[in-house]
């Protein structure tokens, strides 16, 4: 079981020649337990990606902390490299572009789990996991499908036996017919292993279904968190209520009913 992960007061700023500093994650605190699944959501610029790069040292903080236990993991002086930073995975939004094209997948996951050679799971086992045959070990990633690519790059990322698992818009790539079961899949995986999952996408209905708590984001800030239940049954930030009400309606065969005329 994992270590708890404490974001506090992390600020990522980018300067751009030419351009104001533009404050991107903008003093955002909280906290990820072992076995959480916590869903991170705003609109396109929000800072979202930002901050999930900030978590696993991708960028450079400007200020605050990352911190599992007692121990910091990234804070303003600590290198992106430190070895610590394994213990959090990211999967990104396109598998085409993380995965190594001309590596086996076998290889690729094997590389990933020479880390904690003693407690991560095989690559076999791995697979098994992620629903992909064990013979797709020697295949290369051309050979496989969009949805397929997504379940190797979780595969990897879990081979490290990390303590957070991060989607970053994980399932925006793939068919939506595939989402749902990529999104579901992610959250079986990371339990199984015991650690959490912070799950960022702007698929508001499949985040619902997904995460136990919901971390609204505005501007660099988080403006609202909570329980998903609590958040869509009684949004209180005016920025959460128009984010939820932008949802249309479905029925069971996703189309937006018509509303009768009196
Ligand atoms: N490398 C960078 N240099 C300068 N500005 C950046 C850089 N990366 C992102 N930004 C800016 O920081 C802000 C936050 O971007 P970010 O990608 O984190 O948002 P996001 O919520 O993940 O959006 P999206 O859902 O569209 O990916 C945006 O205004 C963006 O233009």
């Amino acid at each position: 079981m994992g270590e708890q992960l404490t974001i506090d007061d992390v600020r990522v700023t980018y300067n751009v020649a030419g351009r104001a500093a533009l404050n991107a994650v903008d003093g955002v605190s909280f906290t990820l337990t072992p076995g959480a699944v916590l869903g991170l959501v705003g609109e396109s610029g929000c800072g979202k990606s930002t901050l999930a790069r900030a978590i696993c040292g991708l960028v450079p903080l400007s200020g605050g902390s990352v911190t599992f236990g007692d121990v910091p993991v990234g804070s303003m002086g600590l290198s992106g490299r430190d070895p610590r930073l394994l213990r959090i995975q990211m999967v990104f939004q396109n598998p085409y572009a993380s995965l190594n094209p001309r590596r086996r997948i076998g290889k690729q996951i094997e590389d990933a789990r020479r880390i904690h050679p003693t407690t991560a799971p095989t690559v076999g086992e791995l697979l098994d996991q992620v629903e992909l045959p064990r013979s797709a070990a020697a295949g290369y990633p051309f050979q496989f499908s969009g949805g397929q690519r997504q379940r190797i790059a979780i595969a990897r990322a879990m081979a490290t036996g990390p303590d957070v698992l991060i989607g970053d818009e994980p399932i925006a790539s793939l068919d939506a017919s595939l989402q749902s079961r990529v999104a579901q899949l992610m959250r079986r995986v990371a339990l199984e292993s015991g650690a959490s999952l912070l799950f960022i996408s702007h698929d508001l209905a499949i985040v619902r279904t997904i995460a136990d708590r919901v971390l609204v984001m505005n501007r660099g800030k988080v403006v609202e968190e909570g329980e998903t239940d609590a958040i869509w049954g009684a949004p209180q930030h005016p920025y959460t209520k128009r984010l939820l009400g932008a949802i249309p309606a479905v029925d069971g065969l996703g189309r937006i009913p018509l509303v009768a005329q009196p």
